[in-house]
């Protein structure tokens, strides 16, 4: 029996991407073939038929997802429900951690550090939902706006939530939440408002707070003991080997992804892995360095990335320069001319730098 036809590999012009990136699933996704394979199929002719139902179910399972896919694309609803998703999916996936520690199967510090490095990455996937309007980085941004208000209000007494204060909080203070979780979510606001899905210097900045802060306290709590930092005993060089290849490899993951989805230029292999490498490594040099009680980590380890990505990984000319003046124009309409002519003329001059 004939197997489906792959879907047909897409590639984007580059500087298109910025334009059309948000609709390219939608388009992309209802020409797939998939109702045609689960009708063409009787289950009945298989010789195999533990096979054939095992086939038919994945093509069914293939069409729905497509349909729902296509269906969420084609709504004008699509950046509101997408929204939507995420604010309830981030409620639940912090409901999770906090369960998870409460019941036992894992620990307290565990769950915390959990929810700091896998809900950065799984909020900027999202990213990948929203449509191509200009307004849509603005909706993608209320996700972590709302956090903000959520942890302002409960960090402040105003609103009580001890599931959340035990789920991002070292000992139950709920003050605690005033540190760090907050400027976690600033950072995140941040990247998708100024970064956004058109270069990949928000995507590395999330990636070193998450996967790099984050598995360097997951590591170094557990191979720390024995091997301190010479200038920070606080800090151990296991930490820091795991941010080092916690932050490299999420970033790598998250470019990849993004790169092959249209979204921006790809870069040829070398110079990402070398550029990724340095910044990689500056961003773990800033993590262990004894300066938390000036700047906090979630703000200096993601900062530095992302001036790094602007300068070593820049995206075309012109693509930078769009997304900036799409940015200003959904942000500040006054200021957009200028911030545009800025962007332009800086296009123009050979070096476009956005910054954080
Ligand atoms: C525990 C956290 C930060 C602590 O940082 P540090 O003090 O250890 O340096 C992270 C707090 C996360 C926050 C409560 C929830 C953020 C949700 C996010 C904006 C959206 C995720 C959406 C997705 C669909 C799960
Ligand atoms: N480079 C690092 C970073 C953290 N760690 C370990 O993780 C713990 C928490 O690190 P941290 O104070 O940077 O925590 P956060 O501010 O990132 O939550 C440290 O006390 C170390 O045990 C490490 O061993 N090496």
């Amino acid at each position: 029996m004939a197997r489906c036809a792959a879907a047909p590999l897409v590639v984007t012009p580059p500087n298109g991407a910025a334009t059309a990136a948000g609709w390219r699933l939608a388009r992309r996704g209802p020409v797939l073939p998939a109702p045609a394979c689960v009708t063409a199929r009787p289950a009945a002719a298989s010789p195999v038929p533990h096979a054939a139902s095992t086939a038919l179910v994945h093509d069914v399972v293939k069409a729905v997802g497509v349909e729902f896919v296509g269906a969420l694309a084609a709504s004008p609803y699509r950046d509101y429900y997408v929204l939507a998703g995420a604010a309830v999916g981030a409620v639940v996936w912090v409901k999770l951690f906090d369960y998870l520690a409460a019941n036992g199967t894992l620990e307290q510090k565990l769950s915390r550090k959990l929810v700091h490095t896998t809900t950065g990455p799984i909020f900027v996937v999202t990213w990948a939902l929203f449509s191509a309007n200009p307004t849509a980085r603005l909706l993608a941004a209320v996700v972590p706006m709302l956090n903000f208000m959520r942890l302002f209000a409960v960090g402040t007494g105003l609103l009580s939530d001890p599931g959340l204060v035990n789920s991002v909080s070292r000992s139950g203070d709920r003050t605690e939440l005033l540190k760090g979780p907050l400027f976690y979510v600033v950072t995140l606001v941040a990247a998708t408002v100024l970064c956004w899905r058109d270069n990949p210097a928000g995507l590395i900045a999330v990636s070193m707070m998450c996967g790099g802060d984050g598995l360097a306290d997951i590591v170094g709590r557990r191979l720390g003991r024995g091997n301190p930092l010479p200038y920070n005993s606080a800090k151990s060089v296991a930490g820091s080997v795991a941010m080092l290849v916690g932050g490299y490899g999420m970033s790598y993951g998250l470019i990849s992804l993004f790169c092959s989805l249209g979204f921006f230029a790809c870069y040829p292999p070398a110079a990402l892995y070398g550029c990724l490498g340095a910044i990689a490594l500056a961003a773990t040099v800033v993590e262990s360095l004894p300066i938390n009680k000036w700047v906090d980590d979630n703000v200096s380890v993601p900062g530095v990335a992302a001036a790094l990505s602007l300068v070593l990984l820049p995206q075309p000319a012109e693509a930078a320069a769009a997304a900036v003046a799409s940015a200003a124009a959904a942000v500040v309409p006054v200021a957009a001319a200028g911030v545009a002519a800025t962007a332009v003329a800086a296009a123009a001059a050979g070096s476009v730098s956005l910054s954080l």
